[in-house]
């Protein structure tokens, strides 16, 4: 068996598989992230830690002498800075933290052709640019740090002891050359930026260590289980959907919302609104629109409204398409595709005494399936035109929100078969790395074969929402949606 284990935003989850890509259990366990600062995001690594232990138990049971191997991914882009054992120095930056808008003139001032390896628009909360934003803000704190990692990394250092990424992972930091697959050490030393904490990049399904006997206690697995070294959720989430076929197209909805398009090459946006990054098997690249705002806007507003989650849902499907004139811009977080601007803010525009709480929540489901529709066009901007989406995420389950999403993107949606894809695809490159005897470390560059029984052979699940044909009350709040960013928006 195989355990999968997705450091996500909200939430830690864990799944077990079997050798036959069967899925026996899956659990997870929520954190919070927390804003000390206005535009600031931020989690505790200990809380993952602690998260860890809760889910992988629960999945495990009495199947721990039968776990072969672990394999992680995680949420992206983020920086954990710590000692040498793993001891954060400070909280994880996460993804949607908004500090580093001043950074990215670093990076700007490098003009185009030294950025052209990072293959990716410049984006407030990436390891880059954080760490820039540490290097000033916290020097000590920069100057101390033995490790720089994203969350799934040092979640890997704390479980075997050793450093390494990947990848998937690397490049989404704007410090890696994302077609070459190494960091971008010429670009790190014009930004002046320590290049001595990267850890090595080897390949996704490679070995990176092995399960200390603390951490074996810590999860209730056996000691010395190899653990590899695994892939950036979004990568981790298409493999372990099976969509490693160029023009596979999967949009995936948890804390942010990620549209992703699955490429044999490494082809860049010409107009630069969308990411570029490696996937989780080699030679493979995909096309990323990230949405900030899903999950944890509706999760915002759920608190906000005082709703359990069946309560949001079942209030908000009472109210008509378009909500009688009332509009949510969910840009809690900023935006980044199509927008890539960290300074919009969230609104409801158009409220008059007839809305209730309901209209609230519909307007916020509506918001965000705006949101990912602008996304979607910028992927159709690129070239691509998918006819047909897989649909994976803990924020994509209720049977009406999957109905909305569809109507709003005009296209069916398959949803798939597990509740964490992106844990499935951690199992998976976990069985792909022990069926390889590899050696630790190994780089990733080298030709790597996929043996039989490989993720491509994953059938998806055949649940399939169609989308109604156009509603003219949610095609014009589409279009106010549209016309109401400038509003929200300022300058810097
Ligand atoms: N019915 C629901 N139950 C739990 N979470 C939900 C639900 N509907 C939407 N969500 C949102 O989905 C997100 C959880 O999805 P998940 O894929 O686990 O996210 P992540 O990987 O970012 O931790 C949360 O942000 C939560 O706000
Ligand atoms: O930002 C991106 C991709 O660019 C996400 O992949 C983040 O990693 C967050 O993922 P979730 O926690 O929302 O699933």
């Amino acid at each position: 068996m195989f355990l999968g284990i997705d450091l996500g935003t909200s939430s830690l989850k864990a799944l077990l598989m079997s050798a036959d890509g069967t899925v026996i259990a899956e659990a997870s366990h929520p954190y919070p992230v927390n804003a000390p600062h206005p535009g600031w995001a931020e989690s505790d690594p200990q809380d993952w830690w602690n998260a860890g232990a809760i889910a992988v138990r629960k999945v495990v049971q009495s199947y721990a002498a039968q776990v072969q191997a672990i394999g992680l991914s995680g949420q992206m882009h983020g920086v954990v800075v710590c000692d040498g054992a793993g001891n954060p120095l400070r909280s994880a930056i996460l993804w949607a933290d908004g500090r580093s808008h001043y950074e990215l003139e670093h990076y700007r001032a490098l003009g185009t052709e030294a950025l052209r390896p990072l293959a990716n628009p410049l984006t407030v909360g990436m390891a880059g640019p954080s760490l820039l934003w540490l290097r000033q803000g916290e020097p000590e704190v920069y100057r101390m740090a033995r490790w720089a990692l994203q969350p799934k990394d040092w979640l890997r250092l704390r479980l075997t002891g050793q450093a390494a990424t990947e990848p998937s992972d690397a490049s989404g930091t704007l410090m890696a050359d994302v077609a070459a697959g190494t960091w971008a050490i010429a670009l790190l030393e014009a930004l002046h930026l320590r290049t001595d904490w990267l850890p090595p990049i080897v390949a996704s399904r490679a070995i990176a260590g092995t399960l200390t006997r603390s951490a074996a206690e810590h999860l209730g697995l056996p000691a010395d289980l190899p653990v590899v070294a695994g892939a950036a959720d979004t990568a981790a989430a298409l493999l372990g959907s099976g969509l490693t076929t160029a023009g596979d197209c999967q949009l995936t909805v948890g804390t942010g919302a990620q549209i992703t398009l699955v490429g044999d090459r490494p082809t860049l946006d010409p107009h630069g609104c969308t990411h570029l990054f490696h996937a989780a098997l080699p030679n493979q690249w995909y096309t990323l629109a990230a949405m900030q705002n899903a999950g944890l806007a509706l999760e915002w507003v759920r608190q906000l409204l005082g709703l359990s989650w069946a309560d949001l849902y079942d209030q908000a499907f009472t109210v008509e398409p378009g909500c009688d004139g009332l509009v949510c811009l969910p840009y809690l977080t900023g935006e980044r595709t199509p927008h890539l601007d960290p300074t919009p803010t969230g609104a409801w525009i158009g409220l008059g005494l007839h809305h209730t709480r309901a209209h609230l929540a519909r307007a916020t489901l509506e918001g965000v399936a705006f949101a990912i529709a602008q996304g979607f066009a910028a992927l159709q901007a690129t070239g691509a035109n998918p006819d047909t989406l897989y649909l994976a995420g803990g924020g994509s389950l209720h049977p009406q929100w999957r109905q909305l999403l569809a109507d709003v993107l005009q296209r069916p949606l398959h949803s798939v078969e597990t509740q964490s894809a992106s844990a499935k695809g951690a199992a998976l490159l976990a069985r792909l790395g022990i069926g390889q005897d590899r050696q630790i470390g190994e780089p990733w560059k080298e030709k790597q074969a996929i043996p039989g029984g490989s993720a491509t052979q994953i059938a998806p699940a055949p649940q399939i929402t169609i989308p109604n044909s156009p509603s003219p009350a949610l095609e014009t709040a589409h279009q106010r949606f549209a016309q109401l960013y400038p509003a929200v928006r300022s300058q810097l």
